[in-house]
């Protein structure tokens, strides 16, 4: 569906050059130059502002089915085109799994249905997330809602003889494997990063190696099996370096990291406050630091969210019983600009490769991460560099409030969201 014209006046595309006009006309972008106009258009003023592609986000928990009372498919996707978000992938860990086509075709049908982004549905590697047995990948694959990515994340996929042949049948289907790599008998009891500050609050320690061991045996595993995989949430120096060293290999490896393993380290635990919980856990100094660099230059290619809302009495308890995870989609540009483009590491082209092109191109979008121009389609994201806004819970769309990032202050915020030309958010609101 698209709406009306609509014209953003006096924007920098990419953060660069001279303020520019942009008109969008059915779904697409019709002109660019200065001094558009049009008769009835929705004018949008942009002066001083960063306009970028939609983000895409590759990794998004929208708890619908199973548990609506803390994200809804509509409360998950009003809090993804506020965070700039034209297409998200929703995880498969609901309640039932997204294991059948079933499951993933109403995924798709209700994010359309709701039409403030397109939620892609990931469908689970293996049944029940139970990684005993492969789920019917090619069934979900031609389904309505077209799955192209599959992943157990929550899980791993640490049976190498399944993964194999998950990878094996990726490739036959031109399908994305993304793989949650924790190798479970190292985290048995684990709920913190495993270093002096979990050993001193005597914390359960999630050793850097859970990590590492599957990055390196999933990177053999798609070298043999000549198919791609993608990491979810990397969080350590030494998966970076796997990362480069399988890349110079010449594998088919890609990877994300998360807004808060950029900014966040494990100094937060100090509190026992389980909204700092999450998996896997927030690292040291030194992993942030080589997470920064490695998503500087391409090691790690993308941002991905892991949007994981949990309710208050799942959060707010001993810090052992709280379930892992963050809220992300509304944050991300601001901690992205924080942490990268402040400290010089991405200039904002380099925020549309890693929030939009890389991970369209990576999970296969062919209208997402597009550039800005003329009969390219109007995915669009306006971003004010200069806004200051502190992240209050309960204000943002989420129905669950488990911002770790609660009355900390950012210095950008996503102003205005297109989807296909149609606004989904102006001013800072949605537009339902
Ligand atoms: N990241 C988390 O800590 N939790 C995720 C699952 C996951 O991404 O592993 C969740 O579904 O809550
Ligand atoms: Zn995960
Ligand atoms: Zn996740």
């Amino acid at each position: 569906m698209s709406g009306g014209e609509v014209i953003i006046r006096g924007a920098l595309l990419y953060g660069e050059g001279e303020p520019t006009d942009v008109l969008v006309r059915d779904g697409e972008i019709a002109e660019i130059g200065s001094g558009l106009t049009a008769g009835d258009a929705t004018v949008i003023d942009a002066a001083g502002q960063v306009l970028l592609p939609g983000f895409v986000d590759m990794h998004t928990h929208l708890r619908e089915p199973g548990r609506e009372d803390t994200e809804t498919i509509e409360s998950g996707s009003a809090a993804a085109a506020l965070g700039g978000y034209t297409a998200v992938f929703a995880m498969a860990n609901t309640s039932p799994v997204a294991d059948s086509v079933v499951i993933t075709d109403h995924v798709w049908r209700r994010g359309q249905e709701v039409g403030l982004v397109d939620v892609h549905p990931v469908g689970a590697v293996t049944v029940g997330l139970e990684g005993k047995q492969l789920a019917e990948m090619a069934t979900m694959a031609a389904g309505v809602g077209r799955v192209k990515m599959f992943s157990d994340d929550g899980h791993c996929v640490h049976d190498p003889l399944l993964m194999r042949r998950a990878l094996e049948y990726s490739s036959a289907l031109g399908v994305l494997i993304a793989q949650h790599a924790e190798e479970p008998r190292l985290t048995v009891g684990a709920v913190a990063h495993e270093g002096p500050t979990a050993a001193r609050l005597g914390l359960g320690g999630w050793p850097r190696s859970a990590e590492e061991s599957i990055v390196a045996r999933d990177a053999i595993l798609a070298r043999d099996a000549g198919a791609r995989v993608h990491i979810c949430h990397a969080s350590t120096a030494g998966t970076v370096e796997l990362l480069k060293w399988a890349k110079g290999q010449g594998i088919s490896i890609t990877a994300e990291v998360t807004p808060h393993h950029l900014l966040l380290d494990d100094s937060r635990l100090e509190t026992y406050d389980g909204v700092n919980r999450v998996n896997p856990p927030l690292r040291e100094r030194s992993d942030v630091e080589a997470l920064r660099k490695a998503l500087s230059d391409g090691t790690v290619d993308c941002v991905g969210t892991d949007h994981a809302p949990h309710a208050d009495q799942d959060k707010c308890c001993e810090f052992s019983q709280a379930r892992p995870g963050m809220l992300g989609l509304e944050t991300a540009l601001a901690i992205v600009a924080q942490t990268m483009v402040e400290p010089g590491l991405l200039d904002w082209r380099g925020v549309a490769k890693v929030m939009s092109e890389r991970p369209a191109e990576i999970v296969g979008l062919p209208d997402q991460g597009r550039p800005i121009a003329v009969g390219e389609p109007a995915n669009l994201t306006l971003v004010d560099p200069a806004r200051e806004w502190t992240v209050r819970g309960p204000e943002l769309a989420s129905v669950a409030n488990n911002t770790p990032f609660e009355a900390m202050t950012f210095g950008a915020k996503v102003t205005a969201t297109l989807l296909r030309g149609r606004p989904t958010v102006l001013g800072g609101q949605v537009q339902r």
